[in-house]
């Protein structure tokens, strides 16, 4: 390896462990890609709210603010659609059946997606001394997602989150923002905002990546604030395992229990249902 390489990868394991976020240029996904995934979005979004939330459009995967939220600071004033890898392309028996351009289009931003992130992902396992695929081998079709995000424009904002702040529980996301800007990450006790750079993706560790490097990376609390003058789009992809996964600690003494995926998730869901709000990582500490 160069010594450009490996300064590269000393550079992105320090962000993970200082930030839980970076920003690469020159990741191979075209200016040209990018846009066009935009275009599907917004006519996407632009049918009649009816339609996303009766039609199954995209295997049901329409997602609206929180419907479960009982005050304001607990909604997100914003909209996506969830899709699983594997399903993009499926039949989606919608009665607005999805285009056909969107769903090419989002094959090719998941397959360009999930090749950097399992790059990141294995410079991140080589720095801790483990072999790149030792962990992105239970990640696959079914189990990684795309998530397309639109913020409309909000007339309560700057009172209303775009999207509540919380970490998300993956091992590593890819995100492609459009140029209007909010989304802001924790560091240091302050909120800084990540301003938007058409030539690049921001790249953020998640809860499973915490753990199984015993907290060298840091999944970082992000959120986004809501405008009041234009709308949003972003579009994520979240590299994840299988739910019978297990995320061990790669070091010792190990701080974290020993847990899989789908006991993770099952938590996160049971502390959501009765307070509202995710624990996390903390539930799963030893001491
Ligand atoms: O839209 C953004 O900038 C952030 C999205 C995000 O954090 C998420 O989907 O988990
Ligand atoms: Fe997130």
């Amino acid at each position: 390896m160069t010594e450009d390489v490996l300064d590269c990868m000393a550079t992105i394991a320090k962000a993970s462990s200082e930030w839980g976020f970076f920003q690469v240029l020159n990741h191979g996904i075209s200016h040209e890609l990018l846009r066009e995934m935009k275009e599907e979005q917004k006519q996407l979004f632009e049918m009649p709210f009816e339609k996303k939330v009766t039609s199954r459009l995209l295997n049901n995967s329409y997602r609206w603010g929180t419907p479960s939220a009982t005050s304001r600071d607990q909604f997100s004033w914003s909209e996506a659609f969830h899709v699983p890898l594997s399903e993009i392309s499926l039949e989606d028996h919608s009665t607005a059946s999805s285009s056909r351009s969107l769903r090419e289009v989002m094959e090719k931003v998941a397959g360009a997606m999930s090749k950097l992130a399992r790059t990141l992902a294995g410079v991140l396992a080589e720095n801790l001394g483990h072999p790149k695929d030792c962990f992105t081998k239970s990640c696959n079709k079914s189990t990684c997602f795309l998530r397309l995000n639109r913020y409309p424009l909000c007339p309560f904002s700057p009172e209303i989150f775009g999207l509540q702040p919380h970490t998300d529980s993956d091992f590593l996301t890819i995100l492609h923002q459009d140029e209007v800007g909010g989304l802001q990450l924790m560091k240091d006790n302050k909120w800084v905002s990540v301003k938007p750079n058409p030539d690049a993706l921001i790249v953020n560790i998640g809860d499973l990546f915490q753990a199984w490097s015993n907290d060298i990376y840091k999944s970082v609390e992000h959120k986004v604030m809501a405008n009041g003058k234009k709308e949003r789009y972003s579009i994520a992809f979240f590299l994840c395992p299988s739910y019978d996964s297990a995320i061990g600690s790669c070091k010792e003494p190990a701080l974290y229990k020993n847990f899989t995926f789908g006991e993770f998730r099952k938590q996160v869901q049971e502390d959501v249902l009765k307070t509202g709000r995710k624990v996390g990582l903390p539930r799963f500490l030893l001491r």
